[in-house]
This record gives structure tokens, C-alpha cells and sequence, in this order.
């Protein structure tokens, strides 16, 4: 291997450092899962995203281990160890754990409880390919078999436990402090054995901001058809994966310009719709990227899958109904209808969940309305039906529809903004209003008749206004705490008489 130049000599002791320090934090548990293993004359070693992120300095409770122990005896072994056992992916090799760890006295927290997700995945000799359900699989009996096998070099590197030895045959810890996603083969032989390993780079790229060296993208773009072959569901949580990343704008452009968008989800490259030389329209594809990345910035709660599809996919039906009028304007009549459907569609077919379906293309059909409300005054009836059509969407709504204005125009960017923050205080008013409207005293008229021993008249009237009042003043009362309230009321008016 050629000597890294000074530079990277310097990262690579950055990345070092990090590694160890990660590494000491899970070692309480790591070692002694190892040494579980080394007893029983088995090795361990922590493998694949978990070095990867140990030496990016962002490794969670998520372990990932390899070892030459078969399924059944990892089970054997972590039974007795584990405060929770998963074999749902026995036959693919793989045992799942939950372990339980309390810091030891020189913790900084002085003992607080810390729960690991683990999983023990048997060396391989075949693609590795864990979610495509294969009936049969081959184990191998060495941890270069295994790590050979995995889809990027900065995936294909392990930590043998407990001694700590590093294995890195691809060159995997010069990519990481490059940045640089690359296979540790021929990018075609593995895209050969896991076409799906195209959208992973697409997505690593996008969740770790490296690039795809030169050779893998040439072979992305070659292969792109091949992704074809690989089920629908696969491809699904390759691609939430992307769009949850921090840069989905980096991962989409390769998955369009590669040509991968074309076949996974069409919709989105089309929306690279050739401008006419007026320019009489915005580049749609560039106005979706940003539109997605504006949302993102009004997320509240961390990533939000829902809204980041609407976002990138609430103009997907301007391409189809795009006309070029006579008096020279450009039209997208109905596109948030035509999109809406087009939505459903394609997530169907890349089997989202019904809810998430629905969600998503409600959010499309609606995330033009607001645009009525910025050419005149709507009433309140108007207002209230956009409420009641948004249901529990509402908050996204306001941020897609926020999110929708990417003009460069900064006093028409800013009229929008206030007409909608008009529209939300509006909302809030009505909403304010009813819940008052919806408020009722603690007893009706048939409770107070019957507490008071009195017949139908003007009193049943004023008490029920006595206890709306208190009920407006205090929030609710106990049925008990209403009865007393109600009969000191009638005794102060019999007094004062
Ligand atoms: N399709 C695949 N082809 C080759 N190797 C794979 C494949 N899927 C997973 N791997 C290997 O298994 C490891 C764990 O896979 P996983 O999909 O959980 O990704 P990860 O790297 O842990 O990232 P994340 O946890 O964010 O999904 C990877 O790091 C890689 O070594």
C-alpha cells in the first residue's frame, strides 16, 4: 500500500483518535460479549456500519458484529448474556440482541443505564445480502470472506474483540478520511451480485457527504437497469433512507443523473421539464430540490418522511399538464390533482404504507390551495374547510406550502410569507373561537333541575349562565365539585331576596 501523503497522515490520526474513543465507550459490552465468544473458542469482531461510524466519530447503540460461530451457537452463547434475544433473521445468519449496561463507577454519568441493539451475523461466503430473503444461505469461514462481500470499502472493515486488532483489506480507512465510497472489487461484479448496492451508494453518499469515486458512478450508470430486479420494498427503504439524510439533494442527483431515478421512481427526473427560450416557467426539478430542502429547515421533530415526499413530489403533475397558452403565459391547470394521483401510484407501487400513500398525496392535491387565499379574502368558511381537509396534516401543510416559494423576488417571497402568517393567525383565531363556541358548563338543564327540585323557568336559565361561568373561569369541575358550586349559587340568590 503507497504511503498516505502528510494531509492525509493527519486526518487519518483524527479519525484514529475518534475510533478510540468510541471503541472505549461500547468496549464494557463489546469485550465481554467477545470474550463470551473467544471462551467457547469462536472469534468476534465488530464489522461494517459500526467501525465505519466509530471512525467518523458517530457510532450509536447500534453494534454490528461478525463472527465463525454458526447461528446456533451465537444463540447458545448470547442467551444466557442477553436481556433480549431476536432469531426473526436466524436463517439469514443473523442474531438479534438487546443488552442492558449500566456505566461502571468512573462513568461520567456515575451509572446510567445505556441499552445496545446488537446484532451477530455469521461470516458469509456468498453476496451479502441480508434483506432480499434468499431460501438458503452459505456461511463462510473467514472474516476476508465476509468482508470481500460487502458493498463499499468503508463498509468492509472490522475490529476484532477483544484484542482490538484492526482488518481493513480495501483500503476502507484511507477512504473514510477521503470521503470516497468505493467497492472493494469491481464496482460491476458486486452491482452483479446486489443491484440494490447502486441506491445504497447513492444513499451513503447523501447520509455521509462523501463521493462516489469515479468507477462506481460509471458503473451505476451502466447498470441502472439492472436495479429491476431488485424488490420493491428494497429499493423503498434505500430510498427513505436517502430522502431522511442530511443532503438528499446530493443522493437524488446521482440516482437522476446516473438514470437509477429513472427506473426506481420516473416522476422525479421528468420534472426536468425543457424550459422554452422566455423562460416562462422555473426549472422544476431545481424548484422541487429546493422546495424539499426549505422543508427540511422548518422540520420541528427531526427528520420527517412524510413531508420530505410531498415536498420532493408536490409538483410531479406539472410536466403532464404543462400548456403553453395563446397569450403567451404557460399553464399547469389541475397539476396538484393530476399529481395527487400520480403520487399514489408510484407509492403504491413502491409499497409505502396505505396511511403514508394517503398522507402524501393529500398533501400534494392541497398544497396549492393556499394560493386562493393570497388573491382575495376567504371567509371563514374557507378557512375552516382547509382546516377540516388538512385534518392532522395541517402543521406539514403550513411548512409545504412555506417551503413552496423559491422566488428570487425577495418583496413577492416576503407578501407570501405574511399572507400566510395572516392565514395561521386567522386559523388560530377560529380554532380559539370554537373551542370556546364548544364549551359547556358541567351540568345541563335536566342535572339542574333535578339538584335544585325546580320545574322549567327563567332560573334553570341563569344557572346554567352561573356554571358556564365558572366553567369559563376555572376549567372543568368534578361532578361533586358542580353540584356544591350549583346549590351555594342557589342559596346566595334565595338570601339576597
Ligand atoms: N446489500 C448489501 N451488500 C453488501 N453489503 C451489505 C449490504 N447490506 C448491508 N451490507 C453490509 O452490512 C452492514 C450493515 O448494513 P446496514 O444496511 O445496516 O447499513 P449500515 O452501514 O449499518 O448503515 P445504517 O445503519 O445507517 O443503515 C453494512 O455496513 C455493510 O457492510
Amino acid at each position: 500500500m503507497t504511503q498516505p501523503v502528510p494531509a492525509a497522515q493527519e486526518q487519518l490520526s483524527e479519525v484514529q483518535h475518534r475510533a478510540v474513543s468510541e471503541l472505549l465507550r461500547v468496549s464494557p459490552v463489546a469485550d465481554d460479549l467477545a470474550r463470551r465468544f473467544e471462551a467457547a473458542g469462536f472469534t468476534l469482531a465488530l464489522v461494517g456500519g459500526s467501525v465505519r461510524d466509530a471512525l467518523l466519530g458517530r457510532l450509536g447503540n447500534d453494534l454490528d458484529f461478525t463472527t465463525d460461530a454458526r447461528p446456533e451457537d451465537v444463540l447458545r452463547l448470547v442467551r444466557p448474556w442477553a436481556d433480549a434475544v431476536w432469531e426473526v433473521g436466524i436463517a439469514f445468519g443473523t442474531v438479534g440482541l438487546r443488552k442492558d449496561a449500566h456505566e461502571g463507577a468512573e462513568g461520567a454519568e456515575g451509572g446510567a443505564a445505556q441499552s445496545f441493539q446488537i446484532e451477530v451475523t455469521t461470516y458469509r461466503s456468498e453476496a451479502y445480502d441480508r434483506t432480499s430473503r434468499k431460501p438458503e444461505v452459505s456461511y463462510g469461514d473467514s472474516i476476508e470472506e465476509d468482508l470481500v462481500r460487502r458493498d463499499f470499502t468503508v463498509n468492509a472493515m472490522a475490529v476484532a474483540l477483544p484484542a482490538k486488532t484492526f482488518i481493513d483489506p480495501h483500503g476502507g480507512l484511507e477512504d473514510l478520511a477521503r470521503r470516497e465510497l468505493r467497492t472493494p472489487g469491481a464496482p460491476e461484479a458486486s452491482f452483479s451480485d446486489d443491484p440494490l448496492r447502486m441506491m445504497r451508494a447513492a444513499r451513503f453518499a447523501a447520509q455521509l457527504g462523501f463521493e462516489v469515486a469515479d468507477d462506481v458512478v460509471a458503473a451505476m450508470t451502466a447498470m441502472a437497469d439492472r436495479i429491476g430486479i431488485v424488490s420493491a420494498e428494497r429499493v423503498r427503504d434505500e430510498f427513505n433512507k436517502l430522502l431522511l439524510s442530511p443532503d438528499p439533494r446530493k443522493g437524488l442527483r446521482l440516482l437522476v443523473d446516473t438514470g437509477l431515478a429513472e427506473r426506481v421512481i420516473p416522476e422525479i427526473p421528468a420534472l426536468r421539464l425543457e424550459r422554452d427560450e422566455h423562460h416562462r416557467h422555473k426549472d422544476v426539478y431545481e424548484h422541487s430540490l429546493t422546495v424539499l430542502e426549505q422543508a427540511m429547515d422548518l422540520e420541528e421533530d427531526g427528520p420527517d418522511l412524510t413531508l420530505r415526499l410531498a415536498a420532493i413530489l408536490h409538483d410531479i403533475g406539472k410536466p403532464r399538464t404543462r400548456r403553453f397558452e395563446k397569450d403567451g403565459r404557460v399553464s399547469f391547470h389541475h397539476h396538484e390533482v393530476v399529481g395527487a394521483k400520480m403520487t399514489k401510484k408510484r407509492m403504491t407501487a413502491l409499497k409505502y404504507s396505505n396511511e403514508l400513500v394517503k398522507d402524501v398525496s393529500r398533501l400534494v392535491e392541497l398544497h396549492l390551495r393556499f394560493h386562493g387565499y393570497g388573491t382575495g379574502e376567504w371567509t371563514d368558511s374557507a378557512v375552516r374547510r382547509y382546516v377540516r381537509d388538512a385534518g392532522p396534516l395541517l402543521s406539514r401543510l403550513h411548512k409545504l406550502t412555506r417551503s413552496d416559494c423559491t422566488t428570487r423576488n425577495k418583496k413577492k417571497a416576503s407578501a407570501l410569507s405574511r399572507a400566510y402568517d395572516g392565514l395561521e393567525e386567522r386559523i388560530a383565531r377560529l380554532q380559539e373561537q370554537e373551542e370556546l363556541d364548544a364549551i359547556r358548563p358541567d351540568l345541563d338543564g335536566n342535572d339542574i333541575m333535578r339538584v335544585l327540585g325546580i320545574s322549567p323557568g327563567p332560573e334553570v336559565g341563569q344557572a346554567y349562565k352561573h356554571l358556564l361561568e365558572l366553567r369559563l373561569e376555572n376549567g372543568p369541575m368534578e361532578r361533586d365539585e358542580a353540584v356544591a358550586a350549583l346549590k351555594e349559587w342557589w342559596a346566595g340568590r334565595e338570601d339576597s331576596f
